[in-house]
């Protein structure tokens, strides 16, 4: 599902985030990312959906080799990963069906297909009723449960996390994990980079841990490992 050979990502300016990471995730895998801050846990991720390419080393990702992917092939891959960010990065100005279905609009399926579909993920994800509303009339819990919604609609082969409980009361943290944890078991491969020590060590998964650009643990139903 998701292969690293040796990958190296060096910024623009020369910052060193990754250092010859290899690693394999399997299909239907649920994989924490742990690591102290700015140890290469979002660049990980971003080279998974291709918002970074690495500098040395090849990634695939559904089979494709996604640091050498064609432009048009681009959207394809995009569609396959759905992301979810800490701040959830909703369009304030569109309703929360909207904001599920622009992300179906922008590899134009067809308006009916668009409307079921969206319909049924905000149903999934508990808020079909809500769906006129705008981001600012909803909690941060429900507005990270449109994120995760818009993040499935195209249904995903992998979903990517960044700190999703960041922002989030601990209550509303495991309602979003227990969310996480039923789409990951219709199918969805899920990685997710987290400081919740309390999540990491309650639901275990495979945890892996970066520092300074390398993983330095892998392991499966693991424990978060640092102290705070
Ligand atoms: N666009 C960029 N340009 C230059 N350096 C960057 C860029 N993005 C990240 N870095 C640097 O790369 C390193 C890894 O950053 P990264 O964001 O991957 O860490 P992280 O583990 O996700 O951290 P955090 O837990 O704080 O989110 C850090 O030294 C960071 O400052």
């Amino acid at each position: 599902m998701i292969e690293m050979h040796d990958i190296w990502k060096t910024y623009a300016d020369g910052t060193s985030a990754l250092n010859g990471v290899s690693v394999k995730i399997d299909r239907n895998e649920f994989v924490y990312l742990v690591g102290p801050s700015g140890a290469g846990k979002s660049t990980f991720m971003k080279l998974i959906y291709r918002e970074e390419i690495p500098t040395k080393g090849e990634i695939f990702v559904n089979g494709f080799n996604i640091g050498k992917l064609k432009q048009r092939k681009i959207p394809y891959i995009r569609r396959n990963i759905g992301v979810v960010f800490q701040d959830f990065r909703l369009l304030p100005k569109l309703t929360v069906f909207e904001n599920v279905a622009f992300a179906m609009e922008a590899i134009e399926a067809p308006r009916k297909v668009i409307r079921k579909r969206t319909l049924e993920v905000l149903e999934l994800v508990g808020l079909k009723h809500k769906y006129k509303n705008f981001p600012s009339q909803l909690s941060g819990g429900e507005q990270q449960r449109v994120s995760i919604a818009r993040a499935i609609v195209n249904n995903p082969a992998v979903i990517v996390a960044d700190e999703p409980t960041g922002n989030l009361d601990p209550d509303t943290s495991v309602e979003i994990m227990h969310l996480l944890e039923e789409i990951n078991f219709r199918g969805t491969t899920i990685v997710m980079a987290t400081h919740n020590k309390e999540i990491v060590n309650s639901m275990r998964k495979r945890v892996i841990a970066i520092e300074n650009g390398n993983i330095v643990r892998d392991v499966q139903r693991g424990e978060y490992g640092y102290e705070i």
